[in-house]
């Protein structure tokens, strides 16, 4: 797709879609859960629904209205062998916290991925969840899918020390954890996204936190009435919010967008670069605080560093915070960000080579990477490298660019965001 959008600017509002983590766990837990489950402002995009025909294979009953998700759980004992092998294509959330759900059931299951996913780490879970006694298989000594699980019930308790600050491994566990009555808990390096612990505690199950641990206490079914209302995504609404900070004459309003403080770190970083922000109408919305984030085109922008605890609360947002760098003055350094490099493509290369293939000045760093503005950019040929996030961030630089950016396969933004390029389009004034 070739874009050339240098005079345009961003204005008007808009509502993202729905939280792309809310609606994974919204399938995942409504099927472990007793009772019926409505699910309304669910994300329709790939990932998504490819946990939701995931759960079907597994014997689920849900139905989807068009308007809302209907799930009718019978417990969390009640899936079944499925008889194909389940297919999660680039979703990373699914196969690991799927993971995590099916070591705990006695049968049989195969995962696999595309192309992307079959060369995503696996071992982060698959260590945790043979320790609490199931047998998993992989690619390469059990590291890659397609990934073979053989579950066990009664599971072994753990107390965890993650290596990584990431919410699939601490969810993973915590899912599995639903199938041992023995202690369970997760100790992470630093706070990752805390949905899983919340929506667990919305389904009745015991959850303490204290500090950076998170553990299960003696209830362990989940058995509840639920309407879930998915907010919206702030990592869809990043790549609006970043357009409108770097293009002259642009506003844009981005409405009901999740707050979750273990998610807004992009906000945090914007507000110091001095981006122009202001938040709105502040309520709840399904047991998230949700607001309206009004950004506007934000001339003097400053460098910043990114690092340590901040990073798990921003991850994904990390390529298009590094476009944003290109238009602040001085060197922003990005760095505690080597979760990058296993991501749908390696964030760190990809948002570096294209960064530069667009004539901005960037270096990779071995966990992050170091950018230098204010920067003029030239417009180029771009690969999306089959990433979305990557696919939208270059989408968003084609604003400033003086002449057009070019990028190789798009198609890959249904993963997040199926409807961005709609969007995009709408808002250009
Ligand atoms: O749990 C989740 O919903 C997610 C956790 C993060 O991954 P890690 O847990 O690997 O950091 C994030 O990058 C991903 O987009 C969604
Ligand atoms: C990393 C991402 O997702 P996942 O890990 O679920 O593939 C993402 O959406 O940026």
């Amino acid at each position: 797709m070739k874009l050339e959008l240098k005079g345009k600017a961003l204005r008007g509002n808009l509502r993202v879609p729905s939280d792309k983590s809310i609606s994974h766990r919204a399938i995942m837990l409504g099927s472990l859960n007793r009772g019926e489950v409505v699910v309304r402002n669910f994300l329709r995009s790939e990932d998504c629904l490819n946990t939701l025909k995931a759960f079907v294979e597994l014997g689920v009953d849900i139905s989807d209205n068009g308007d809302e998700i209907l799930i009718k759980g019978k417990g969390k004992y009640s899936l079944k062998e499925p008889f194909n092998v389940i297919d999660l294509g680039n979703s990373g959330t699914s196969i690991r916290l799927i993971s995590g759900i099916l070591a705990g059931q006695p049968f049989y299951s195969v995962l696999t991925g595309d192309q992307y996913l079959r060369r995503r780490p696996m071992d982060r879970i698959a260590i945790p969840l043979r320790e609490m006694g199931a047998l998993i298989y992989g690619r390469e000594s059990g590291k890659f899918p397609p990934l073979t699980i053989l579950g066990r019930r009664p599971l072994n308790g753990i107390n965890y020390k993650s290596p990584k600050a990431s919410a699939q491994v601490k969810s993973a566990v915590l899912l599995a954890g639903l199938y041992t009555d023995e202690p369970v808990s997760v100790t992470e390096p630093a706070k990752s996204r805390d949905h899983t612990e919340r929506m667990l505690s919305a389904f009745g199950v015991d959850v303490k936190i204290d500090g950076l641990t998170v553990s299960l206490g003696e209830n362990r079914e989940l058995s509840a009435d639920l309407e879930i209302d998915v907010p919206a995504d702030i990592s869809s609404a990043a790549f609006f919010m970043v357009g409108a900070a770097i293009t002259p004459n642009s506003e844009v309003t981005l409405r009901d967008v999740i707050l979750n403080p273990t998610r807004t770190g992009i906000l945090d970083v914007m507000k110091r670069m001095g981006v122009n922000l202001r938040i709105e109408n502040v309520r709840q919305i399904g047991g998230e605080e949700v607001g309206d984030i009004t950004v506007s085109y934000s001339p003097e922008l400053k460098a910043t560093v990114i690092e340590g605890e901040e990073i798990p609360r921003l991850i994904d947002e990390l390529p298009v915070l590094a476009l944003l760098a290109t238009q602040a003055e001085g060197e922003t350094v990005i760095k505690d960000a080597a979760e990058l490099r296993v991501k749908e493509s390696d964030r760190v290369k990809s948002t570096v080579e294209n960064l530069k293939a667009i004539g901005a000045l960037a270096e990779e760093l071995p966990d992050g990477m170091v950018i230098r503005g204010k920067c003029k950019l030239k417009g180029g040929k771009v690969s999306s490298y089959g990433d979305h996030r990557i696919a939208m961030t270059f989408a968003i630089a084609s604003l400033i660019a003086e002449e057009a950016v070019e990028i190789d396969d798009t198609e890959c933004v249904a993963t997040s965001y199926p409807g961005f390029f709609d969007d995009l389009r709408n808002l250009l004034e």
